[in-house]
């Protein structure tokens, strides 16, 4: 179906399929439609959207033209097309069907972060071979252009750092939470309602999505294959009200991070490192004050120096925003027979496990309190050798609270310290343990 004719003469229109009509496929056929003209106008032909795959037609009568839907995904990337865009979500058949488009020189858009970061290089391997477009903007935090600025606007710079807020879901999960005391569960189920989990939400909220999207950023960041297996992922199921009130306690907020890391060793050998937890962040950090289901990034390069990309992380309109702005840059390059951006894994660097990275940790423990407590969990500490940064202990009539700040510590050290603080007799509770991020060690 064309809505559109391009202004000054009637080119050949560019043919587009649209496999998946959910969340964000319903909003895409939308702009498809609505924005015709000038999508047509940009594009220098008119996009034509020739068939739309679903699994249930009925479901989507009186929403989309009943006659593009087709319950033959294969058939109708098989067709005569030019661009297929992917919101199925999933590994298969949503893999199967890309690596068939693009070995058939059929450009490719998607936002299918799970399968870009557990097959991204067949598919870019497919995109090679027929020398065909691979456009991903919507996989990694919605709306906001940030993968394009990764490829293409940065590709001069030396980038070391990225960190921040990617996925929507538990964003506003630990908002509600930390905001209005609002349960996990219901909160939850409110994130689904407007559209902003995945289809199974567990992927939310045990991280999978967020490590999913830290793989797919480490990779253009630091011109690397990073897969998800790469990437070390925690989600938020653990983080309890007593985690929220301790950071609330000493003006911090918890918020599920990514942080992707170009590390420069001793010797000068880099490596990588990629990690989605959640943590604690000072109240005055820029990111305590991302809400809801957005999103913000933080890029570090060495020429640029720090930027800051913010905006609607999830939802069905603001991502397919990003869809069609990727769909017009594919249908551009249709039209003048250009390319876009292919991978770049050149510098192919290692990745750091995590055992080896060095995080600072908030601890919070229920204490008795007497005269020696300190001193024997400090004890603990030192036979660890992690460093204490700062203490702060809160006597009541039978017990106190102690709260300490590390300076960085490994995982392992960490673990093995807060097993033995468990252990003693003085210390009633261990309240919460969580990492420390965006502040001065
Ligand atoms: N919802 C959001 O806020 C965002 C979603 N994404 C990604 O966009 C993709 C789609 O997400 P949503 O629209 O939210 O999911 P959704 O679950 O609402 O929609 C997926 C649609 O694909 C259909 N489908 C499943 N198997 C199919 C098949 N074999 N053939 C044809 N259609 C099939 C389903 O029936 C459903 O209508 C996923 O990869 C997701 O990770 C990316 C950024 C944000
Ligand atoms: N489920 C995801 C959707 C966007 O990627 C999220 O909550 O961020
Ligand atoms: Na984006």
């Amino acid at each position: 179906m064309t809505w559109g004719n391009a202004t000054g003469g009637t080119p050949k229109p560019v043919r587009v399929a649209l496999l998946g009509c959910g969340t964000v496929g319903t909003e895409v056929v939308r702009l498809l439609r609505e924005q015709a003209t000038d999508l047509a106008a940009r594009v220098g032909a008119p996009v034509e959207l020739t068939g739309i795959g679903v699994r249930r037609p009925n479901k989507h009568r009186g929403q989309v033209p009943a006659e593009l839907l087709t319950t033959d995904a294969a058939a109708l990337v098989d067709s005569d097309v030019d661009v297929v865009v992917e919101v199925i979500g999933g590994i298969e058949p949503a893999r199967t069907l890309l690596v068939t488009a693009l070995r058939a020189g059929k450009s490719v858009v998607t936002a299918n972060k799970a399968l870009l970061a557990e097959h991204g290089a067949e598919l870019f391997a497919a995109a090679d071979a027929s020398g065909a477009d691979l456009y991903f903007e919507a996989a990694v935090a919605g709306a906001i252009p940030l993968l394009r600025p990764l490829r293409e606007s940065l590709a001069g710079d030396r980038i070391t750092r990225v960190m921040g807020i990617v996925n929507g879901t538990t964003n506003y999960i630990l908002s509600a939470m930390d905001s209005t005391g609002a349960g996990y569960a219901e909160t939850l189920e409110e994130a689904s309602r407007l559209g902003y989990a995945e289809a199974d939400p567990t992927a939310d909220v045990d991280g999978y999505d967020a490590a999913s999207k830290a793989a797919i950023l480490a990779s253009l960041a630091f011109h690397t294959r990073v897969t998800a297996a790469d990437v070390h992922r925690e989600g938020i199921a653990s983080v309890t009200a007593a985690d929220i009130a301790a950071a609330k306690a000493i003006d911090r907020t918890v918020k599920l991070l990514a942080i992707c890391e170009r590390v420069t060793h001793a010797d000068g050998r880099e490596s990588v490192s990629a990690r989605v937890h959640p943590a604690m962040i000072p109240r005055s950090h820029p990111l305590a004050g991302v809400g809801g289901a957005f999103n913000a990034v933080f890029v570090e390069a060495d020429a640029a120096g720090q930027l800051m990309f913010y905006g609607r992380g999830a939802g069905g309109a603001p991502t397919a925003s990003a869809v069609l702005g990727d769909l017009v840059a594919a249908a551009r390059n249709r039209v003048v027979a250009g390319r876009g951006p292919r991978e770049s894994a050149y510098a192919d660097l290692p990745a750091q496990p995590m055992g080896q990275v060095s995080t600072r940790y908030h601890i919070s423990l229920d204490v008795a309190d007497r005269a020696g407590v300190l001193a024997q969990v400090a004890a603990v500490f030192a036979e660890h050798d992690v460093s204490i940064a700062a203490v702060r202990q809160e006597g009541r009539v039978n017990d106190a609270s102690l709260v300490i700040v590390t300076h960085g510590a490994s995982d392992a050290a960490l673990r093995s310290t807060v097993d033995k603080i468990g252990g003693l007799p003085v210390v009633r509770e261990v309240v919460s343990v969580m990492r420390v991020e965006g502040e001065q060690p």
